[in-house]
């Protein structure tokens, strides 16, 4: 195959699995933003966590609720927190423990009851997700999850979730990161409407 026949199937694909997932996911991406936003209000905050495409996806989605999503919204921070934000602590948990404990080791240091936590896994299939998904519920954290596929066994572990309708990594990862910025706008939106925060 050429090299951009090959480019545009994967925007192809990438298309039809976006317009699969505007039928299948929008109900649950309104759920999931009021579930944080009435964490949010409650005095709650946002933790997110996955590996790889998802560990960077959870630092931008961290990163816009944080400091600034719109550049036409100037509002005060909300407190959102990616797990995976401290080489040292990773790396000192690597090599003292194991890797896969990490990311429940931060949720069992820093959550609280009324705190959300997002995991994010296109396979649904990390552990070091489901075993941090699975200690926020032990503490009153709400589990909500970023998925693909069939879900995998990290569904069982969420409260809520949305699913990604391709098993394809990488489409996965496109689907989640524009259902978070759908998620997280409408979060602010809410937030604004209920007078939580004000546009400055
Ligand atoms: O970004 C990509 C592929 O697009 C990869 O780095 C990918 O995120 C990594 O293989 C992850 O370890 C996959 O983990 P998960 O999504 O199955 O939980
Ligand atoms: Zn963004």
């Amino acid at each position: 195959m050429d090299h951009v026949t090959y480019v545009k199937n994967l925007f192809r694909r990438s298309i039809e699995a976006k317009q699969k997932a505007m039928e299948t996911i929008p109900d649950d991406v309104v759920a999931m933003a009021l579930t944080c936003a009435n964490s949010l209000k409650s005095g709650g905050k946002i933790l997110f966590c996955g590996n790889g495409g998802s560990a960077a996806d959870a630092q931008h989605l961290a990163a816009e609720l944080l400091i600034r999503l719109r550049s036409e919204v100037d509002r005060a921070g909300l407190p959102a927190l990616a797990l995976a934000m401290d080489s040292s602590s990773m790396t000192a948990c690597g090599n003292d423990y194991s890797y896969t404990v990490f990311y429940e080791r931060m949720v069992l240091a820093l959550g609280k009851p009324g705190d959300v936590l997002i995991g994010l896994t296109t396979s649904g299939k990390s552990e070091n997700i489901i075993l941090a998904l699975k200690a926020a519920r032990t503490m009153g954290i709400t589990t909500l999850g970023f998925l693909g596929g069939d879900g995998g066994p990290a569904r069982e572990h969420c409260d809520q979730t949305l699913i990604a309708p391709t098993s394809e990594t990488g489409r996965v990862q496109e689907i989640h990161i524009t259902a978070g910025h759908a998620m997280m706008e409408l979060i602010e939106e809410i937030l604004i409407e209920s007078k939580y925060i004000e546009k400055i």
